[in-house]
């Protein structure tokens, strides 16, 4: 399966199902500058935590419902209705990861672990996503909270270098030293380099 990250800006986003499943799945669009639908006739309590910006429909699912969605997640806990919605999905080209449904997705959702603009996604396939949590786990230690503002000055010296380094072979040279500079040396090369 072929990996990619999604600019979801603007776009809009539909969830179907108010369970754990479809929970874990809406959290994860949060982030995004996108709109959120959920349709279901009840939602797990946890919905109320996630604000203003997910849009709550108390409803069964209906043909059509998904229509003008850049994303549809069909998480119900009816196999059927989750498969009429991955048809759907598959006869308008809409995006679609089906929970428990794989060859009829068109996608399926990585174990993610964010670091600002560092992102590490941990797929197994489907063999066991279990897997792809623990693995998460353990690379949640060894990449900590700092890294979000090492990968952010790493991204602004960069951006210095292609901008004031025309040479080519030396602009190459600096992007790889770079990243061989522990946090604290990293902070002292771009004040040195970069501050004016
Ligand atoms: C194919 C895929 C489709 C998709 O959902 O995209 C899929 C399918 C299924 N999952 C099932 C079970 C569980 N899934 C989890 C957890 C996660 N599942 C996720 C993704 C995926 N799950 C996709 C493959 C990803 C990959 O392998 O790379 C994660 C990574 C991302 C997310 O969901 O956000 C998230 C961890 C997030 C994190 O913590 O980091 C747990 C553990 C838990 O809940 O703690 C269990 C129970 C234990 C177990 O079974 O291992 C079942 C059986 C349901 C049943 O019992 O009937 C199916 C259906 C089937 O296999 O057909
Ligand atoms: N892909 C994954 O990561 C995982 C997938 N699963 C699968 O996900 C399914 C859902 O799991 P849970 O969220 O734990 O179930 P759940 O029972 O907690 O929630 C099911 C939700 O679906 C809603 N629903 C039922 N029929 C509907 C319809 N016609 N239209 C709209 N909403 C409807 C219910 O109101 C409820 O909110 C399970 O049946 C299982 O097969 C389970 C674990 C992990």
């Amino acid at each position: 399966m072929y990996s990619a990250l999604l600019n979801l800006e603007g776009k809009m986003v539909t969830v179907v199902g108010g369970g754990e499943v479809a929970f874990r799945k809406v959290s994860s669009f949060i982030e995004e500058d996108c709109e959120i639908h959920v349709i279901a006739p009840s939602f797990i309590e946890e919905f109320k935590t996630l604000g203003h910006k997910v849009h709550r429909i108390y409803k069964c699912y209906e043909e059509g419902d998904c229509a003008g969605s850049f994303i549809v997640v069909a998480a119900t806990d009816d196999y059927e209705v989750n498969k009429q919605i991955g048809q759907f999905c598959k006869r308008g080209h809409i995006l679609c990861n089906v929970v428990d449904n794989k060859p009829l997705s068109s996608f399926i959702v990585p174990s993610t672990l964010k670091r600002g603009d560092l992102t590490i996604s941990i797929s197994t396939g489907g063999a066991s996503p279990s897997l792809a949590a623990k693995i998460r786990r353990e690379l949640e230690d060894k990449y900590d909270a700092h890294y979000g503002e090492y990968i952010a000055r790493l991204g602004r010296i960069r951006n210095c270098v292609l901008e004031k380094v025309t040479d080519e072979v030396e602009k190459k040279r600096i992007l790889k030293h770079i990243i061989t500079l522990e946090p604290q040396e990293l902070e002292a090369y771009e004040k040195s380099h970069f501050n004016d």
